[in-house]
């Protein structure tokens, strides 16, 4: 199969290259970027006014297989991934059984080979089931294929079983995905605390919640000389950790979640469990810092923490439904529409947080447009308006807060080893 890719507006961080280009792909490789290109291709894409960027990855999903399918499985996840532009994505190991040993990732490789359209790279678990007492096998799940360790859902809070975690980690050559929340501090929290929590009566989960692990896990990071990425940052002060930390030459990075740097806490408009996610959304102060961070480069990943749930368990209050809104089919259009359109982001920075610098993180061949490289490729309409539709979602999880919202920027395309994976 061949394609050509003509007059796309071409935005690639990995070699600098911004400008109108056409692409031509043939055996699943990008075979040249050049200003005209007159290939014979069995398929012609005409992507006048489309960016054309390395495909986008997400560093943090959750695909619900095995255990919970009624919520996602791997081929509807790998459908609302591709349906977002996003060629690889990286499960949690908070499934059940627990992804926690090499047998569950091979399975989950071959499982992902066999019904998913987009690369799926898994994340294996810190400890057993995430129990926390006793260590998984870190050497054995990496060298089947794991590209990153987490407990994501709780943190580790055996401060002594994390840090030998981590030397084994930083030993098998793969980071610590850092989940930031103290357990003992949560207290049954459902929602920021603050003066929206108290006016609608709901339990607040604070930002030290947030906050003392976050510091905790830099410190333990400049212990071990361990590779640590920190997941969902949600609040000012994780912020100005990340900030020394990499001021300090630490090895360390962060992402944030489109919902986190979109909404704050006033944005809840009353006992609504679609606005339920941990970490919450937090003040208009936090949400602030956030947008900064990303375009000071102190955040360096969007990532979605994609977390679909049932119809039933969403419907239920605030208190009682569980955490968690999906996010792979809004994450492009709200990133354009909340960072780039209001000059937070140039668009190639946009990739770069999309892109180029989760692939760096998991040290992988991707991210990039290169001739020679894998055509993993995203085509998107910078301009297009339209309003988000849960019902369009391919997504088995409808759980979203941004249902009707006016956003700009629509995947049009997304290409996986030359293959169009999803077409509008
Ligand atoms: N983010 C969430 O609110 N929920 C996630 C777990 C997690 O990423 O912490 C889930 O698995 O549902
Ligand atoms: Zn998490």
């Amino acid at each position: 199969m061949s394609i050509l890719i003509k007059n796309g507006y071409v935005l690639d961080p990995s070699t600098g290259l911004e400008g109108k280009r056409d692409i031509f792909i043939k055996e699943g490789v990008i075979k040249e970027v050049a200003a005209d290109i007159n290939e014979e291709a069995e398929r012609v894409i005409d992507a006048e006014g489309m960016y054309v960027m390395p495909g986008f990855i997400d560093l943090h999903v959750h695909l619900r297989e095995p255990g919970y399918e009624y919520k996602e499985t791997i081929a509807t996840g790998a459908m609302a991934a591709a349906r977002g532009g996003f060629t690889t994505i990286c499960p949690m190991p908070n499934t059940n059984p627990t992804i926690d040993n090499d047998q569950m990732i091979e399975y989950l490789l071959l499982k992902a080979k066999k019904e998913a359209g987009v690369n799926i790279l898994p994340i294996g678990a810190i400890t057993k089931g995430q129990q926390g007492h006793e260590l998984a096998d870190i050497e054995s799940m990496a060298k089947a294929g794991a590209v990153a360790l987490s407990e994501d859902g709780k943190s580790v809070m055996n401060t002594a079983l994390y840090l030998e975690s981590m030397k084994q980690a930083k030993a098998a050559g793969i980071p610590i995905f850092a989940h930031c929340e103290d357990k003992d501090l949560v207290q049954g929290g459902v929602m920021n605390e603050g003066a929206k929590s108290r006016e609608l009566k709901l339990p607040g989960i604070s930002n030290a919640v947030e906050d003392v692990i976050a510091a905790r896990d830099i410190i333990m990071a400049k212990e071990t000389g361990v590779q640590l990425h920190l997941c969902h940052c949600s609040t000012k002060d994780s912020i100005t950790f990340i900030k020394l930390a990499k001021e300090g030459g630490l090895p360390v990075t962060g992402e944030v979640c489109p919902h986190h740097f979109t909404l704050s806490d006033e944005d809840i408009p009353g006992d609504d469990s679609n606005y339920k996610m941990n970490p919450p959304l937090r003040s208009k102060e936090d949400v602030q810092a956030l947008k900064e961070a990303l375009r000071d480069n102190i955040i360096d990943v969007i990532a979605t923490d994609h977390a679909p749930h049932s119809e039933a368990e969403k419907e239920k209050s605030m208190a009682e439904s569980p955490f968690g809104i999906v996010g792979l089919e809004t994450a492009f259009s709200l990133t354009m529409r909340e960072l780039v359109n209001t000059g937070y982001l140039t668009p190639m920075e946009m990739v770069e947080k999309l892109s180029t610098n989760p692939a760096k993180i998991l040290g992988i061949d991707k991210g990039s447009l290169a001739a020679g490289k894998i055509a993993d490729i995203t085509i998107a309409d910078p301009k297009e308006e339209y309003a988000i539709n849960v019902n369009e979602f391919a997504s088995k999880g409808k759980n979203s807060p941004f249902h009707d919202r006016k956003v700009v920027g629509k995947v049009k395309t997304t290409i996986v080893a030359g293959k169009i994976v999803y077409k509008e």
